[in-house]
């Protein structure tokens, strides 16, 4: 009986996944992931949270934030995600992932993941798109609300630095439907999981 115990649960420890909500600032991620997570009844990790304080001082002066900044702050992130699957869990997280080489470090919270062997990686993400118009709104409307750190100015270079390659297989959803909408579309992509 302990042998089928320990059976099951390594079973949902191979189960566990990081279902990785990405793209630029305002594009929806923090409402979209923390509505996702609720719906797999699982654990939410804001990316915003692992950041230093100098980096959001840095974004909030307007400054955007370099790979020095960021290879910390994902490391952090990627340490956290593997715990969450030492500890069987899945988890949705919040995070820009602009970068292909920022996910690959993201992925590689995953041991098992040899790289570019995206399909079988537990490390899973979707990317939120819309309009540049669209998202400044937002991100204007939020910051009149006062209650981010994130200064339209940085949504440029943010959209520059947005990167996916075709042979990641990266689903992008239409964030100017509304949440219930974009959630949909998302559980529909992981129906199996
Ligand atoms: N589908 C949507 N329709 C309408 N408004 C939305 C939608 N998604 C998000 N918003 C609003 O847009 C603003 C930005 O959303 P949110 O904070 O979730 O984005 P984000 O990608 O997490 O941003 P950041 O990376 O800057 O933290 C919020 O005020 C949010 O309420
Ligand atoms: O890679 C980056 O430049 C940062 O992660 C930003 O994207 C912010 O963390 C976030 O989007 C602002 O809320």
């Amino acid at each position: 009986a302990l042998c089928s115990l320990f059976g099951q649960i390594s079973e949902a420890a191979a189960m566990a996944r990081a279902i990785v909500i990405m793209g630029v600032s305002g594009s929806g991620k923090t409402s979209v992931a923390k509505m996702l997570s609720e719906s797999f009844h699982c654990s939410f990790l804001e990316a915003d949270d692992f950041h230093s304080h100098s980096n959001k001082e840095k974004m909030l002066k307007g400054i955007p934030l370099c790979d020095e900044d960021r290879f910390p702050w994902l490391e952090a992130l990627r340490d956290a995600i593997r715990k969450k699957f030492v500890d069987g869990e899945t988890v949705v997280l919040a995070c820009s992932a602009l970068q292909k080489r920022y996910r690959d470090i993201i992925r590689s919270a995953d041991p098992d993941y040899k790289a570019g062997e995206y399909s079988s990686c537990k490390v899973k993400f979707v990317c939120l798109v819309a309009p540049v118009g669209t998202i400044a709104e937002r991100i204007n409307k939020r910051s009149e609300e006062g209650n981010h750190f994130m200064p339209v100015s940085l949504l440029q270079s943010q959209m520059d630095l947005l990167q996916i390659f075709e042979y990641e297989r990266i689903p992008q959803i239409d964030s100017t439907m509304n949440l219930q909408l974009i959630l949909d579309q998302i559980l529909t992509l992981f129906k199996d999981i």
